[in-house]
């Protein structure tokens, strides 16, 4: 029986009244309600297990580790069971909210740092403890830090957390995107090897400056745009003109964390060390300071899902792509991020259209801040109401130097998109000299931790079916040794296999990685990217036929194996095929007639290329009286160019094996038509003998 607590809660539906809707995440409605025998407020997450189809033995995780996990500051389980086609996870009761939603209500601009610290040092010792205990949490962010009303703080939300001690089948699924992509680590996005419980660190930092701002970096952002920041752009920091307010050791706390190299991040257990936390103070200070003068949380939900509901009507417009949906969701404070690899591709072949009309806003407001006019940034804050969104006060200045940069090498998109997304999945950048702290140095930077990954899928519903109440147990898959404590209620597991996870039966604990796209939820966004697939359907492997590595997106994270973001796999299909790697069925439909025709294209624009560049450089010549060697040998004669570069000679080269596979294909042609006259004669000859007799 999945219960742990000194009291026995009830595993019956009937037991419980529900009462208003506190909270809602991607797939779980959670509710106030009372357990009527122990006449005790909790809080119960309803998750809905028929729209759960693809990720059950995630929930099963997420209930064991709130179940099992014995912390202070980690959100426990009090017990959980199905009722009807419904998960019920009761849990204590925090009055206070996430403190997404306290910053929503009243500190749209963000808290001061004493509360940060406060709320930093709490939330670390989570860490500390998960990580010591061999699981990574992987979505910590502001929406699950919760408070209770005496302004104790708990981490909360193991929809995704993962074991780093697992080993085989889902050890392979380390290569997984997981999280949520404004706290998502660049290794998590890079997926070149792995991750570990350092990518618990960068959400931390980046939740410090979603606390000391209100809301995360780049988060006026759609998702794709995030990755590439977060991937090509300097790590974000406390380093602009806002944030002189902070101090230097805060600075350096951020810093510490948002280094690209996990290896130079510190552990939970050294940060907890950090000086930063000697201002922290008690859970009374934080419920003096946060928390007095709050509406009631179900009022504060109400309010925030009403304003929620008139900003969507008023940008309906802006919301019906869906890209902006998932950004939306994300205003939210939920994880509804919803990619496939596809997508991600399709957006990055996107995004130089895209940028070109929002480039030109923001290079106004770079240029300007070059010129030192810090007022511009109001006019893109107006004019952008997904920004705008993120206050409920006025809109407030802000355009950070990582923004700036960001655009610029948008803008600079290279004229291959989908290959610069390839780059950008194979660059990780060499940050060590971004904000090096001093105190760094201090650190012993532990590196050698098992990976891990898993994840999860929440699905909610309101209350339905309340009277089969059914007791669930410990699921198997988490490994026992490492929750000692609390063990002696549980009896089975807490998911009943055969009704949560068919999957479950074969003991392969990743399998659902490899789900073709069936399991899509109905999340799946594609949009605006429609007519490009459509377009390059001929050249593309279908998603659906895809089977090892085939793309698995989960409502709520991200999700994508390993194979189709390996960083040398050629995000291409074009790429992959002229080169002749990709020996699938479903790309052998492409003839070389069909990619002769793109292969003298591409050599001819190289032809014109190098004509451009001859005149430029006489061009150059004429006006700089140079005379050097090179440009004369150069440019006096074309014939005298240097040879072709090696691209142009591979494409020649490959130019040529398509002629000798189409000669090759003629000759098997005519073989297969000789053939047929030879068997039509045959048959000729039996009809007739068959006619005589
Ligand atoms: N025990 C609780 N007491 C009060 N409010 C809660 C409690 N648990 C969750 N909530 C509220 O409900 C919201 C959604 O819960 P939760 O994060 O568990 O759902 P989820 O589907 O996992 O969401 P997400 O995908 O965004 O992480 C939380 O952000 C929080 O505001």
């Amino acid at each position: 029986m999945a219960q742990v607590s000194d009291k026995k809660f009830p595993v019956n539906a009937k037991d419980y009244n529900l009462y208003e809707e506190v909270g809602e995440g991607v797939s779980a409605t959670v509710y106030r309600a009372l357990c009527i025998p122990l006449n005790e407020i909790v809080a119960i997450k309803v998750l809905d297990l028929e729209k759960c189809n693809n990720d059950l033995d995630g929930i099963r995780r997420e209930v064991q580790t709130m179940t099992l996990t014995d912390h202070s500051n980690l959100l426990r389980a009090h017990c959980s069971f199905t009722t009807g086609h419904n998960l019920w996870v009761v849990m204590p009761y925090m009055a206070g909210g996430s403190c997404l939603h306290i910053m929503k209500s009243s500190f749209a601009e963000g808290f001061e740092e004493p509360v940060i610290a406060t709320l930093l040092r709490e939330v670390l010792k989570a860490l500390v403890y998960l990580h010591a205990h061999g699981h990574i949490h992987r979505d910590v962010k502001a929406g699950n830090i919760l408070l209770d009303s005496n302004g104790a703080v708990k981490l909360a939300d193991f929809g995704v957390s993962a074991c780093m001690f697992d080993t085989g089948d889902r050890q392979r699924s380390r290569n997984t995107f997981v999280g949520t992509p404004c706290w998502m680590a660049p290794e998590v996005m890079q997926q070149l090897h792995g991750y570990d419980f350092k990518a618990d660190i960068w959400s931390f930092g980046i939740t410090a400056l979603e606390l000391a701002h209100g809301h995360a970096p780049f988060s006026k952002y759609p998702p794709m745009k995030v990755l590439l920041m977060t991937l090509q752009n300097a790590p974000p920091g406390l380093d602009y003109e806002r944030d002189k307010k902070f101090s230097k050791s805060f600075k350096e706390l951020v810093a510490a964390c948002l280094v690209k190299d996990p290896k130079k991040r510190p552990s939970s257990e050294k940060l907890l060390k950090h000086h930063f936390f000697k201002q922290a103070r008690s859970n009374d200070y934080l419920a003096r300071t946060i928390l007095d003068g709050l509406s009631p949380l179900g009022d504060r939900f109400r309010m925030l899902k009403a304003k929620e509901a008139d900003f969507l009507v008023q940008n309906q417009a802006l919301y019906e792509d869906k890209e902006h949906l998932s950004q939306q969701e994300y205003i939210r404070g939920i994880s509804a991020w919803n990619f496939n690899l596809e997508d991600l591709k399709n957006q990055a072949a996107l995004i130089q259209d895209c940028d070109s009309i929002s480039n030109t806003e923001d290079l106004t407001v770079s240029g300007k801040q070059r010129n030192g006019h810090d007022n511009v940034g109001i006019a893109e804050e107006i004019s952008s109401p997904k920004r705008a969104h993120h206050s409920n006060s006025a809109p407030h200045i802000e355009y950070e130097r990582n923004d700036i940069h960001t655009l610029e090498t948008i803008g600079a998109f290279p004229i291959k998109p989908l290959q610069a997304l390839k780059d950008c999945f194979d660059v990780c950048e060499d940050d060590s000299g971004a904000g090096s702290p001093s105190w760094k140095d201090d650190i012993q930077l532990d590196s050698e931790q098992p990976s891990q990954i898993q994840s999860s899928q929440k699905v909610g519903d309101p209350q339905a079916g309340r009277d089969d109440g059914e007791i669930l147990g410990q699921s198997s898959s988490l490994p026992q040794s490492i929750f000692p404590a609390h063990k002696k209620d549980l009896s089975g597991t807490l998911l009943p296999d055969n009704v949560l996870s068919p999957r479950k039966m074969n003991g392969d604990g990743d399998r659902e990685y490899l789900q073709p796209l069936r399991y899509l939820s109905e999340r799946n966004y594609s949009g605006p990217l429609q007519y490009r697939q459509k377009k390059d359907i001929t050249n593309h492997t279908s998603v659906e036929d895809t089977s090892e590595g085939a793309v698995v997106q989960r409502r709520g994270r991200f999700k994508v194996t390993s194979a189709e973001l390996s960083p040398k796999a050629p995000t291409n299909s074009f790429s992959n095929q002229v080169s002749g790697g990709s020996t699938n069925p479903t790309t052998q439909s492409l003839t070389p007639a069909s990619v002769l025709p793109s292969l003298h294209c591409i050599l001819q624009q190289n032809t014109v290329q190098r004509e451009e560049l001859v005149k430029l450089i006489k061009y150059m010549e004429q006006t700089s009286g140079n005379t050097m060697e090179f440009a004369e040998a150069g440019t006096n004669d074309l014939s005298q160019l240097p040879p072709a570069s090696s691209r142009e000679r591979e494409l020649q080269m490959q130019v040529i094996q398509l002629q000798q596979r189409i000669g090759s294909l003629v000759e098997e042609l005519q073989r297969q038509k000789m053939k047929n006259v030879q068997l039509e004669v045959k048959l000729n000859t039996f009809f007739r003998k068959e006619g005589k007799i």
